[in-house]
This record gives structure tokens, sequence and C-alpha cells, in this order.
């Protein structure tokens, strides 16, 4: 076959109704039995492969399937299984278990009934993604062993038996090492983890020998690190990884070497020694990669274009992609190009079919997964006519009329949205281009700012406060559910919202915490809240994509100038402050993670937009502090993740995401206290640039990695004050108060006394009541036993 071919990396597995999750949901909650969770599945899986081959991929993916993690899936199948999971009998619940955690009774290998209660393992970003992975844990003598009947092998044995011939997709045994970490902290780091390069590549081999012998063609191992920052040890690790994983390699097998989110142009000394057959690369991310990747292609290597983007909504340009396509297939010639999803399309949601709300005018400027299916073989076969002007026996080919039609159409959609008045508010503009320093400065420093604050909301020693969500409980949310299809009218759902928010400041008060939240009940997620509620936004019925485990996520579009017709937090939070005299913290989403968590706009830099959102947002600031809510919390959990993947581009980052915080968060007089808060991330690396941001005060989580925080605390110093996270809300567990007291008296070994308070790590909206308040009574305790120690400035 001489002929371009078409080519996904990886396909949503959630299914087009979320279907996936509210089967492992069910399973979990013990209403799905075993088998039907391994036969729905399946189906889902048939499902998925037959709408990709019905839309012409030819390069279908299989082993992109999970349960709960890819990663995850990966250590499992090489038998990395930490002990504490060991007395777990194989199957589902230890898998399970490894993810989410177990607590409760279980017949262990031996057959006995025993209690059992062990933690998840850890969760990290993937990259700079919303998708959370799992890392696995190895120990400096793991030994590894591969799982006797591997799922990937299983999976492309299905979808073979359908006659559907798919690409294998694998993480690559190096990218692998260097996501997991050491199971003992001590054994940490990079380094120590390559080492067990020569442990763990003879089961990849084993693994691709099983999948030759299955059929298999094409692999895809995917080594997204090849484009982060590499040392002379990573690069050496691929060259010896990759010699070793080819010996003896099963004749029938081609690797295709995936990298995706960063460029390998300045690689490809490297990446042409690897023995492999083929390269694929992000064109999305960096466009200009191409020359330097083609001229330094091995010959006979195929090369994958990523030419359609798989972490965001927006049509492909296919006039563009082909331009780029054109340059390949003139340089390596026809049957060694590939057309590609830039990444996988986890990142993106199902279709657009199920979309009857969305504005034509902006839908008509939107692909989603299902659509890019086409976009990349309409790609293809554009190609193909081009050169060869004839039918070629690719998967489900267009005919000529056809894909003039589509690209035609493609072209007036585009030329659309580039000229639509509905993207252009020359007045947001003419804003932004007056933004000057004196917007990113506060009116006081934060030793002048602080006292007055305290005096004004008469705080203790050791301030006690939430993250802001109470749970969003089933009531909460089938409420919404009943308001947003008409069966609730808004007088209904607002007076069920107003109860729930008045049980909730009760309850703080009754718990004695000393500033309250209003619990956030009519926020069906913290962006997405926004999204709705600003212009230049719109938002989805379905456009859910998976954040970690079944949870997922339904990002709101940025298509527009921002702005902000009118307030869009102040009612909830003034309804709260009349029901009490204790301070009542307003409750903001901040614009860098308003845009990291939504789909935004690809036609101006991503700086611009955080610009926008921050202006928006600084009217909110302002129109809380009118309303005498002068304690308000400006969230930033994702400021850790938008940061770009190689460190030469991390300053200009950290520039204008501070710059942003800083035009939402200055405008108020020095007896406002700005609160922000971040969790999920490391922030070791960008401690200086959490310090200029200058909140007064920063919830952080910690709980996971106490250690970690410390350091930098110690490290770098924080001038502000802080409550790093004293209990992990993501367990059900209850800390006692006596654990929270261990816990805050080694914290304050870095942190001055008289700037720490006391809270969570992070939102309650997951928990339960009952756990919610036992665990902030051990909370409140744990402050009254502290300002009795602390009371004459004892510090021992
Ligand atoms: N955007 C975002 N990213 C984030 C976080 C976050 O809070 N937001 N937190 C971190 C961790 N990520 C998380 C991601 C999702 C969830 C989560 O709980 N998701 C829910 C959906 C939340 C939601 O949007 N709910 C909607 C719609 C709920 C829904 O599906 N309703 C059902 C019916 C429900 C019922 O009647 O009981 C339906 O319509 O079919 C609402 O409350 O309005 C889930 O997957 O289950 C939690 C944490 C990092 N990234
Ligand atoms: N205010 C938000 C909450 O409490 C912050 C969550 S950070 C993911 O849920
Ligand atoms: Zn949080």
């Amino acid at each position: 076959m001489v002929a371009v071919l078409s080519s996904v990396l990886g396909f949503p597995r959630v299914g087009a109704q979320r279907e996936l999750k509210k089967l492992i949901e069910g399973f979990w909650a013990g209403k799905v039995s075993e088998a039907d969770l391994s036969q729905q599945a399946q189906a889902l899986r048939v499902q998925h492969w037959k709408l990709q081959r019905d839309r012409g991929i030819d390069q279908i993916p299989s082993g992109d399937f999970s349960f709960y993690d890819l990663v995850l899936d990966t250590a499992y199948q090489f038998g990395a299984i930490p002990a504490r999971y060991q007395s777990i009998p194989t199957g589902f619940d230890q898998y399970f278990a490894m993810g989410r955690g177990l607590q409760g009774s279980i017949r262990n290998v031996e057959g006995e009934e025993v209690q059992i209660d062990v933690p998840a393992m850890e969760m990290k970003k993937w990259f700079d993604t919303n998708y959370h992975y799992i890392v696995p844990e190895l120990s400096t003598n793991q030994e590894f062993s591969l799982n006797s009947q591997p799922s990937i092998v299983a999976h492309f044995s299905e979808a073979k038996s359908l006659g559907i011939h798919t690409k294998p997709v694998l993480l690559g045994p190096v990218s692998f090492l260097l996501l997991s970490k050491g199971a003992d902290h001590e054994a940490a780091g990079d380094f120590e983890l390559l080492k067990l390069l020569p442990q763990l590549v003879p089961h990849y081999r084993t693994l691709l020998a099983k999948l030759a012998q299955a059929g298999a063609t094409w692999i895809q191992v995917d080594e997204p690190y090849l484009g982060l920052d590499l040392t002379p040890t990573v690069e050496q690790a691929y060259q010896e990884a990759y010699a070793s994983l080819t010996q003896d390699l099963p004749g029938a097998l081609r690797l295709l070497l995936t990298t995706y989110f960063e460029q390998v142009d300045d690689r490809m000394a490297l990446i042409a020694q690897l023995p492999v057959h083929g390269l694929h690369v992000d064109l999305i991310r960096h466009p200009e990669q191409l020359s330097g990747v083609l001229a330094k292609l091995p010959a006979n290597w195929v090369l994958s274009l990523g030419l359609v983007n798989g972490r965001n909504v927006w049509k492909t340009d296919l006039d563009a992609a082909l331009q780029l396509a054109t340059q390949a297939v003139d340089q390596v010639g026809i049957d060694r190009v590939w057309m590609a999803t830039s990444c996988s399309l986890l990142h993106c949601p199902f279709s657009l079919e199920f979309e009857t709300k969305l504005d034509p005018e902006i839908k008509d400027w939107l692909a989603f997964s299902s659509e890019k299916l086409t976009e990349v073989s309409i790609l293809r076969d554009a190609i193909n006519q081009r050169y060869e002007g004839t039918e070629t026996d690719t998967t489900n080919p267009a005919d000529k009329a056809k894909v003039d039609a589509v690209l035609s159409a493609n072209r007036a959609s585009c030329q659309a949205r580039r000229t639509s008045e509905r993207v252009v508010n020359p007045a947001v503009k003419e804003r932004l281009a007056k933004v000057d320093p004196s917007m990113l400065k506060r009116n006081a420093p934060f030793a002048e700012r602080y006292p007055v604050q305290t005096e004004k909301q008469h705080l203790p020693l050791f301030p006690t406060t939430t993250i802001g969500s109470f749970p969003q409980t089933k009531e909460v949310r089938s409420a919404r559910r009943k308001y947003k299809s008409g069966a609730w009218s808004e007088e209904q759902y607002n007076a069920f919202l107003r109860q729930e928010t008045e049980k909730c400041v009760r309850l703080q008060e009754s718990i004695g915490l000393d500033v309250l939240v209003h619990g956030e009940f009519e926020r069906n997620d913290m962006v997405e809240y926004f999204g709705e509620k600003l212009r230049g936004y719109a938002f989805t019925q379905n456009g859910w994509v998976a954040s970690y485990g079944t949870r997922c996520v339904k990002p709101p579009i940025v298509y527009g100038d921002v702005d902000r017709p009118q307030p869009m937090t102040v009612e909830w939070s003034v309804y709260a402050q009349t029901l009490t005299e204790k301070p009542i913290k307003g409750m903001l989403t901040g614009p860098v993670t308003c845009l990291q968590w939504s789909f935004v706009r690809d036609d101006q830099p991503r700086s611009v937009t955080a610009h926008q959102l921050a202006l928006a947002l600084r009217d909110e600031v302002s129109d809380l502090e009118k309303a005498n809510i002068t304690t308000i919390q400006i969230d930033e959990p994702a400021i850790r993740e938008g940061l770009p993947l190689r460190r030469a581009k991390w300053e200009a980052y950290l520039d204008w995401a501070v710059s942003a915080f800083l035009l939402t968060s200055s405008s108020v007089q020095k007896g406002t206290q700005i609160h922000t808060h971040m969790c999920y991330s490391d922030f070791n690396d960008i401690f200086p640039a959490i310090q200029r941001m200058d909140a007064d005060v920063i919830t952080i989580e910690n709980s996971r990695s106490d250690l970690k925080l410390l350091r930098a605390f110690e490290q770098h110093g924080y001038y502000n004050a802080s409550g790093p996270g004293l209990y992990d809300i993501h367990s059900p567990r209850v800390p006692t108060a006596e654990e929270m007291g261990e816990r805050l008296q080694a914290l304050l070994q870095y942190l001055p006394y008289q700037l720490v308070w006391l809270n969570p790590d992070c939102g309650l909206k997951t928990r339960n009541w009952t756990e919610v308040e036992s665990a902030l009574r051990n909370l409140t305790e744990t402050a009254r036993v502290f300002r009795q120690k602390y009371a004459n400035g004892n510090t021992n």
C-alpha cells in the first residue's frame, strides 16, 4: 500500500455518555457484577474501535482503555504492586485499591476475612494537563514480572477478531520510570529510578513478543519525556533502553516512538540513533519543529504528523495542516507519512452531536473527538488524492468530491471564526491596553496590611477556616439537574440553595470556625460556574473529559474576548454574611485556573486571555469589597500545572501568570484580606513566584507531600501568612486532633506561629457531612490547644 495513513493516538475511554464512569461507580457501589463490568467495558471498546474504523482511521489505537489510569495499568502489568496491596487477592479489588484506597473487610490471599485500610497511591498531573495519573512506587531493588495475561494483548486480539487491526499503545520504559517515584522517600530521584531499566526492559521485550505473536505490527511507544529537559543520564538511558528493547525484535514489529506536548527538533541527534521505525511529533504545540525534524529523520522511518489538536476543541484549519503535510510528503514520500491527532483524544469531549443548545455559530467552529476522526481521515484523503489522483486501499476513504466539499466547508468555518464579531469586544481590548504597573500592586506592604485585617475581622491566634466547598451531595446535584431540565423553577432552586447555605453557615458557627464560607452549593464546578457567567465563554451539555479515575470535568470554552456582564458571586456571599457575625470569605476562581481548566482560544496568546479573565475577576473583587465582603479567596490550584514543560520557558510563564493574579487581587484596601489556595502539585519549583503573588494568606495542600513543602518553606522562606493543609480531604478518614496537632507542631519549625492558619488541604465537596463535621471539630480543637500553648508567645 503506497499511501499516507490516518492515525489516532488514543480515544476517550469514558464513552459518549460517560458509560464507563457509571459502570465502574456502579461496581464500586456493589450494583454491577464483575462479569458485567468486564463485559460492558468490552462492548464500549468495540464501539469505539468501530467508530474509528467507520470514520476512516487506519491506525486505530488499542491498549488506550483503562479502568482507572494507564500509568497504573503499566505498573500493574509489570507487577509493580506496592507491598501494602499484596495481601489483597489479584483482581479488581487489588487494582482499584491501588487507585483509590480500600477500607473495609475483604478475603485476603489466604482466604480469611480481614479488615483492611490502605490509602491510595499518589496522584499527579499528567504533564501540563488537568488529567491525573497514578504515580508508580518502585523500590531500589524492584523486581518486575509481566502479568501472565496482559490486557493490552487481550485487547489487540479482541479487535482483531472483529477484523480491526489495531496499533497497541505502550507507555515507553524510560517515560514510565521517570513518571514513577521511589517507594521509600530516601530512594526518590530520577537517576535511581532509571537504574531499574535493566530489570524492566526484558519484560517489555516479552510483551512485544506476545503482541507480535498475536499479530500486531505497528506499536505506538509513548515517550513524552523525549521533549522535556534531558540530562546526559536520561539521554544515555534512552540509548540503552531502546538498544535492549529491540534486541531480537520480532521481524513483523515496527515501533513508532511517540512524543507530544513539546518539541523534539533539537533532540533529533539522539532520536535518530534509536533503533525504531518511526516518530510522532506534535505539530499543534510546535508546528515550526517540522523542518528540523525532517532534516534529521532517518531514511525509511515513518513520520506521524500530529496535526489535529488532541487538547482543544477548535476545528482544524485543514488548509494550514495540508501545507505542513505537503512539506513532509515532498521530502520523505507518500508511503512514509501519517496524518494523526497531536496526542491522545483523552483530553477532548466525545462528540458534538449531543450539543443541542450550543449557539450554532459557535458550534460550527468546533470539533470534538468524533469529529476530529473525520478531520484526520479527510487530511489523509486530500493528500493521497493530490499525490496519486486515485483511490487507495485505506480505511473508508472519501471520494474527491466529498473531500473538496469538506475542505471548502472547513475553509468557510475557519474564515467565519476569524472574522466573527462575536469574538471581538473592542472595550475589553482597550481596557487591557490601559493596564499599568500600579494596578498590579497592593497599596501597602503585607506587614502593614495584616495587623489591620486581623483587627478588623477579630481574628484570634491560629485562625481556622476551610477552602470553600462543602459536600456536593446527591441532593445538591439532583436539585441542579431539576433546575437545568426545567422541572424546578429558579425560585425553587434558589430557595433550596439558600437552605443549604444556611445549614452550612450554622454548622461552621457551631464548630467554632473563625472565617466562614458559604459552601459553593450553587456551583457545578469551580471553573464551569464562572464560564457560565462570563461573556466570551460558551458551555456544553455533555462535553465531559476525564480528570482522574472515574471523575470528569466539563471545561467551558473561551471563544471571544472575556468580560463580566454582571456580578457573579456577590449575591451568595452577601446572603451568607446576613446569617452570621463571623466574616464570610468570598470565593473566586483565579484567572490562571480559569484559563487552565477551560478550552481556550488558539487565536491569541494564553497570557492575553488570562489578563482578560483577570480584569473581569478584578471587578468581582471590587464588588465583593463594596458589599462588605472583606475576606476574599482567589483560588489558583492550577498555577503549577500551567508551568511549561521545559525550564527555559518557566520565567516567561510565571511573569504573566503572577501578573494576572495581581491584576485580579490588587485593587483592594489594606484591610481587605486576600486569600489564595493551591493544591494538587509540587510547589517547590514556583515558590518565589508564589511569594510574588503577595496574597495575605495562602492555604496550600501539604498533607500528601509533607516533607517536600516544608523544605520549600525552609529553602525559599515565605513572608506572608499561610495555612498548610492539616489533613487530606481526598480520603474519608477522619484525622484526630492529636494527629493534626503533630502536623502543626512540625510546621511551626518552619513558619512563624503568628502567621499560621489552620485548615483542611482542599475543598470538602467530595466528602460527606459526617466526615466533614468530625474532622472540622477536631481541627478547631487543635486550634484551642495551640492557642493556649502559644498564648504568651511560648514556642516550645
Ligand atoms: N475543573 C476542575 N478541575 C479540577 C478540579 C475541579 O474541581 N474542577 N479539582 C481537581 C481534581 N479534579 C476533580 C475533577 C472532577 C471532580 C468531580 O467530582 N466531578 C464530578 C462531576 C462534577 C460536576 O460537574 N457535576 C455537575 C453535574 C453532575 C452530574 O453529572 N449530574 C448527573 C446527575 C447527578 C444526580 O442526579 O445525582 C447527570 O446530569 O447525569 C453538577 O454538579 O451539576 C464527577 O465526575 O462525578 C472532582 C475533582 C483538579 N482539577
Ligand atoms: N474553593 C474550591 C473548593 O473548595 C477550591 C478547590 S481547589 C481544586 O472546592
Ligand atoms: Zn484545592
